[in-house]
């Protein structure tokens, strides 16, 4: 069972310096398995500061926790991003920006995956844009059922994707394609888990690197 954390109460006032996790400064939760959480804050390019929290704390306080078996072989060490189909990335880029004030990427086709992509940047949280590339896209069928665009998978960072894999195929998790790792937008190895295994949502996994999350656009 995890620790439970001692909180003082919590305040409503979500930048209360009271508030676990989401004072100004950077602060380290407790340590789990998977080592420290780190929880602090992210600065717009306003310079205004936003608390920002993962809400651990709260769940740890109010509920209670079951740890995952002591020998899974690899580690989730967060999300990495949420992909949205749409149909006008053009559209959709001007929508995030304008209405959830994000910074977007210039678009940028990924051949080998049949989508064209754009990087949506907010605090604590990137969105995956995606158009369909080419004659036999991935994603062609999927807008056809979703004409005005929809949630289309939820990507996960991982220390190491080889011993995901493994754990996955032991596990009765089936990859996508031929299971081999292919270099995603970020440049890292990614696999993709076959929905029918992880209740009905499209996952994949991302091997973590030193440029997780940190888009520029000077790459982009
Ligand atoms: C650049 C890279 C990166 O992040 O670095 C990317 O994002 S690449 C992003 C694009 N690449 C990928 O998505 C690669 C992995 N995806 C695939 O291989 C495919 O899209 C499949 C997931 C196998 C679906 O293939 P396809 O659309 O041809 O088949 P289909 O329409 O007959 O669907 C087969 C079954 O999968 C379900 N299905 C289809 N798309 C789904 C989705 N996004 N989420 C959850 N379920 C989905 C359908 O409802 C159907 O279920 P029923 O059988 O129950 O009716």
């Amino acid at each position: 069972m995890h620790q439970l954390v001692a909180a003082s109460p919590v305040s409503n006032d979500r930048t209360s310096p009271e508030r676990p996790g989401v004072s100004g400064a950077a602060e380290a939760e407790p340590s789990g398995k998977h080592g420290a959480v780190q929880s602090g804050s992210w600065r717009r390019n306003s310079g205004k500061q936003i608390p920002y929290c993962s809400h651990a704390n709260v769940v740890e306080e109010h509920w209670t926790m079951t740890d995952a078996p002591a020998d899974i072989p690899y580690s989730v060490l967060g999300l990495n991003h949420l992909a949205v189909a749409v149909p006008d990335l053009e559209a959709a880029s001007e929508k995030y920006r304008t209405v959830f004030g994000a910074s977007v990427s210039n678009p940028k086709p990924q051949p080998e995956h049949g989508v064209t992509v754009v990087f949506v940047k907010l605090p604590g949280l990137t969105i995956e844009l995606l158009h369909p590339l080419g004659d036999a896209s991935p994603i062609a069928k999927f807008l056809q059922k979703n004409p005005r665009g929809g949630l289309h998978h939820v990507c996960l960072t991982v220390d190491n994707i080889n011993h995901a894999a493994q754990h996955l195929k032991e596990s009765d998790v089936n990859l996508l394609g031929d299971g081999k790792p292919k270099i995603g937008a970020h440049g890292d190895p990614v696999v993709f888990l076959n929905p029918k295994d992880t209740n009905g949502v499209l996952v994949e996994l991302e091997e973590a690197s030193g440029e997780m999350h940190n888009f520029t656009h000077e790459k982009w």
